[in-house]
């Protein structure tokens, strides 16, 4: 499965699935890494392993459809079967989402369908909840609304902060992604034609 990683920063869940497709055993190959911003950690990664990298700076381009339009162009052209969200901050038309439907995932910091949107971590510790996590979804029109994957549980700790809740999500995001895309690649999840997941490795 020819794999294509969006990102828009740092990229350690880019990282992790650099790795975990690296072990030997994974059903999955990284063919591109994308970013919509420049000079950003996560494209110095992807060259450091070898991977093939792209910028396509958002600003440059009139209209969302006309940015997607050239991100479409490159996905196509590197053969990608998946594309993988990891930390791919612009919201994508509903024309781009069903043109990739049931190949096009994101990993968001909460355990979904609660926390969606922006800020997350900091939603779950102004809700005062004692348990977070991670979701891996297939991505919906609607923001973080898309069938559920798999997801990673931690604990949130009473004297949590953003950044220590968000450093301990991202360890799971960490197990959960490379899970995720094994489940994917191996045809264990598909997306169903009524938005569901559909998981066959309990048929
Ligand atoms: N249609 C669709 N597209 C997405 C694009 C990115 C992500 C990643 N998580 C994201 C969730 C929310 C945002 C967001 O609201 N950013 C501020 C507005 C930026 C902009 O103007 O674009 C970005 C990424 C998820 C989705 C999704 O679930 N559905
Ligand atoms: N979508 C969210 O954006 C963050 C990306 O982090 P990184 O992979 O760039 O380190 C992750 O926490 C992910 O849940």
């Amino acid at each position: 499965t020819k794999v294509a990683i969006l990102i828009s920063g740092t990229g350690t869940n880019l990282q992790a699935l650099i790795d975990h497709t690296r072990c030997g055993l994974s059903r999955g190959e990284i063919v591109l890494v994308l970013s919509n911003k420049e000079g950003v950690e996560g494209i110095t990664r992807a060259e450091k392993a070898g991977i093939y990298t792209k910028v396509i700076p958002h600003q440059k381009f009139e209209s969302r459809e006309s940015f997607e339009c050239a991100v479409t162009r490159e996905l196509r052209s590197a053969g990608t079967d998946l594309i993988c969200l990891a930390g791919f901050m612009r919201v994508l038309t509903g024309g781009f989402v069903s043109e990739w439907s049931g190949r096009l995932v994101n990993v968001h910091p909460s355990l979904l369908p609660m926390f969606k949107g922006i800020g997350a971590q900091r939603q779950a510790l102004q809700a005062g909840v004692t348990l977070s996590g991670c979701t891996v979804h297939f991505v919906a029109e609607e923001v973080d609304g898309g069938a559920i994957i798999t997801q990673e549980s931690v604990p949130v700790l009473p004297d949590d902060t953003e950044d220590s809740l968000t450093q301990r999500i991202k360890t799971a995001e960490h197990k959960a992604y490379p899970r995720a895309l094994e489940m994917l690649a191996r045809g264990e999840v598909v997306l169903g034609e009524d938005g569901r997941c559909i998981n066959s490795t309990i048929i």
